[in-house]
């Protein structure tokens, strides 16, 4: 089994203080911790047996469980019944084969690596020696006083890329880097003060387990059968995945020979091939979220169950489904009470009407009733319910979610869409339900977030024309209304063209003596102050200017977008230019002392002339170098492609160099330039002309305004 790193505590008896290692674990995994780690140098072996025991008691299989470096321990824990999973290992520590041999093919070894030497004796190991790396310092941290050098992320990342194994940051990582830790290839972090010493141990690994779900997109499993029609089953799971932003994955139960207008065969395959699937999954792959689907009978039933029990996936959503929306029975009726079984291993269930009356024994006849039942499910089996409207007579099919502790209830009114196409919406519900609670959303804002999106795919599933019985919804029309396909592929050959089309000026760029000794930091001062000076003068009018486009903005969204970054020219980067000209304080007056260069007049007279058009589609196609050249160039003057020394926090420019490699910077180039596409796509032949030639002028502009700084006209 893959171990699923993504959050990693660490423990230290110091830091754990009076709340105690025991405690504080139980708390960081009621939080969302997935795997614990007993470090403690000073303990006995006996000490950290018996430790390791009653961690395993409160940990409950809920994460896996291993041992700094007391390879007998683990292995005297496990004699007494404990559910320890494995050791990390340090470059010091006792041998990895050795760990392996004595704790068997499944265990979990992890190895400290921060070094390519260490890398070298990874790969040098029999292949399934070492399960993952812990891969540090991040940053420098005072739990381990002795440590190596920091990594930083850059490090982390050249380390990370050229591992076999998946790799874990550990060393100083702060909530803050998560995001940047996950695109640099980390499998997940590993804490130790930050959980450890936080007065709330629960809510600080939700905040983590938070942060590192809204940074990636949930890999989310479907168990289920398969509708060769296409509107349920897994194929109705793997687009709603897709629509609701997540991976999917599916391991089928059955095969059913079904259409929009019934089910007309089932085929079980052998419950040995649906373990074989099940486990080709979890070997490789962590899985983020489970939707369970059509489970056919009790064997099927079993296997996943047992199989559940092993891995404990963090998120299961159950739909309990047991006959089809044409009436064809799914499940076999003895298997109704193993489904019982199951419930223990979701986190939220999504009956029906009549499956919820099946699960409860109870009448449920309306929806007073419904809640009523979905209450005593709750109750008996620890479970979050989240109960479905869609059968209930009338115009109105409201939803409920009850919460599994405590019975809190949130309804979801909505009415009924006039519509016939209801095929698969129960399994489409479920799983968009667990894609949007696997990426950070909460139960209550998940449901609210899958209903929408179904809402949407209800209304515009007749329009498919699938089959004659109750069709399909249509699990991607809002990706398809929002311009989708045709726009996107048009927009990305429009914007391929363009930046072809300025290819040269860009070459040129690059070969400038300004911008070569910018990035090896041998550019005097006073041609930098030059240019910074110049730079914040055709910045003060470029805000004008992006404020105009703003205020010519077809939509609000678009308006708030040149908005914002006309905010941010005249404050986010005109202060760093203020850092640099008046760092002893005079203001405007400093700032903007410079004589206007010809470049810099030329430039701004361009777009100002632009602007005065009144174009919108030429006006943004003008402003658009300004963002995309300078994201270009940023980018990779800070990953050392100039010049090496770039990358260097002693480089004398490093603050402007960080400036313009800012991933903020980075996401609102990326927007402009979908702005301008889209504009570019939506407008005439002649018309895209214009924005072509608006874009290409100004690009000579950035050119002209980079050379000028290399022999300034005198200023006074
Ligand atoms: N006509 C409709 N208009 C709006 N929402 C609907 C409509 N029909 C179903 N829904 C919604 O679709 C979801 C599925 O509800 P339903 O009660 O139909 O589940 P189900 O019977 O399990 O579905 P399935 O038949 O696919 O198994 C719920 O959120 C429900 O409110
Ligand atoms: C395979 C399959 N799973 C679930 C349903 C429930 O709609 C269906 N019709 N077919
Ligand atoms: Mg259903």
């Amino acid at each position: 089994m893959i171990a699923d790193l993504s959050l990693y505590l660490v423990t230290d008896p110091d830091l754990c203080g009076a709340r105690g290692v025991v405690e504080t674990v139980r708390q960081a995994v009621d939080g969302g911790v997935r795997i614990v780690q007993l470090r403690d140098k000073a303990a006995t072996d006996a000490d950290t047996t018996a430790l390791l025991i009653e961690l395993s008691r409160v940990i409950d299989g809920r994460a896996l469980l291993v041992v700094n470096d007391r390879l007998d321990a683990a292995l005297a824990a496990r004699e007494q019944g404990a559910r320890v999973d494995g050791v990390h290992l340090g470059q010091g520590d006792a041998s990895v084969l050795r760990a392996r041999e004595v704790l068997g093919p499944d265990a979990i070894i992890g190895l400290t690596a921060n070094t390519p030497e260490h890398l070298q004796g990874v790969l040098a190991l029999p292949e399934g020696t070492v399960d993952y790396l812990g891969v540090g310092v991040i940053r420098p941290t005072a739990t381990k006083p002795d440590h190596p050098p920091a990594l930083g992320i850059d490090g982390f990342e050249a380390l990370a890329a050229a591992s076999p194994v998946p790799c874990a940051a550990i060393g100083g990582v702060r909530i803050d880097d998560t995001e940047a830790l996950r695109a640099a290839g980390a499998a997940g972090l590993a804490v130790v003060s930050a959980l450890c010493a936080a007065d709330d141990p629960a809510a600080t690994a939700q905040e983590f387990v938070h942060r590192w779900r809204g940074a990636g997109a949930p890999r989310v499993l479907s168990i289920a059968g398969s509708d060769p029609s296409g509107g349920a089953g897994i194929q109705a799971d793997l687009k709603s995945i897709a629509a609701n932003g997540g991976y999917g994955m599916a391991v089928l139960t059955a095969l059913t020979a079904q259409n929009t207008c019934g089910v007309r065969a089932v085929h079980v395959p052998p419950p040995e091939f649906l373990r074989a699937q099940l486990d080709a999954i979890s070997d490789d792959i962590v899985v983020d979220a489970v939707k369970i689907g059509m489970l056919a009978d009790a064997d099927v039933i079993r296997t996943v169950a047992d199989w559940l029990d092993e891995v404990r996936p963090p998120i299961v959503v159950l739909d309990p489904v047991m006959v089809a929306t044409s009436g064809d029975r799914l499940l076999d009726p003895d298997a109704e009470s193993a489904l019982l079984g199951l419930l223990g291993h979701a986190d939220i269930v999504t009956p029906n009407l009549a499956e919820l009356a099946v699960l409860t024994g109870q009448d449920v006849d309306d929806w007073e009733a419904a809640l009523a039942a979905a209450d005593v499910l709750s109750e008996r089996f620890g479970v979050a319910v989240l109960v479905k409207g869609g059968h209930l007579d009338g115009d109105e099919v409201p939803d409920a979610l009850v919460d599994s502790a405590g019975g809190l209830r949130h309804g979801y009114p909505g009415a009924r869409i006039a519509t016939a196409h209801t095929h698969g919406t129960g399994c489409s519900l479920s799983s968009a339900l667990a894609t949007q609670l696997a990426r950070g959303l909460t139960p209550v804002e998940a449901v609210a977030a899958a209903r929408a999106w179904l809402r949407e795919s209800l209304r515009a599933g007749g329009a498919l024309q699938v089959g004659q019985g109750r069709g399909p919804v249509s699990h991607l029309a809002g990706l398809w209304r929002r311009g989708g396909l045709d726009t996107a592929a048009a927009a990305e050959e429009i914007r391929e063209d363009w930046w072809e089309r300025i290819a040269s000026v860009r070459a040129d760029i690059d070969e400038l003596p300004f911008i070569t000794a910018l990035a090896d930091g041998t550019l005097a001062r006073d041609l930098f102050l030059f240019y910074l000076g110049q730079d914040a003068l055709y910045l003060r009018d470029y805000a004008r200017v992006l404020a105009e486009a703003a205020r010519l903005a077809p939509t609000s969204h678009e308006q708030a977008f040149w908005a914002h970054s006309a905010h941010g020219a005249i404050v986010g980067e005109l202060e760093l230019h203020a850092s640099w000209l008046a760092p002893a304080g005079g203001g405007d007056a400093r700032t903007f002392a410079a004589t206007p260069a010809p470049a810099t007049v030329a430039y701004l007279d361009h777009l100002r002339s632009v602007a005065f058009g009144g174009d919108y589609d030429e006006l943004i196609a003008a402003l658009l170098p300004c963002f995309w050249l300078y994201t270009d160039l940023g980018g990779r003057l800070h990953a050392g492609e100039l010049d090496a020394f770039a990358r260097d926090p002693r480089h004398p420019y490093a603050s402007w160099l960080e400036t313009y490699a800012d991933p903020a910077f980075a996401a609102a180039t990326e927007e402009a330039i979908d702005h301008v596409m889209a504009a570019a796509h939506r407008t005439d032949a002649a018309g895209r002309q214009r924005m072509l030639r608006a874009f290409t002028v100004s690009s000579e502009h950035e050119r002209a305004f980079f050379a000028a700084a290399e022999s300034p006209a005198p200023t006074t």
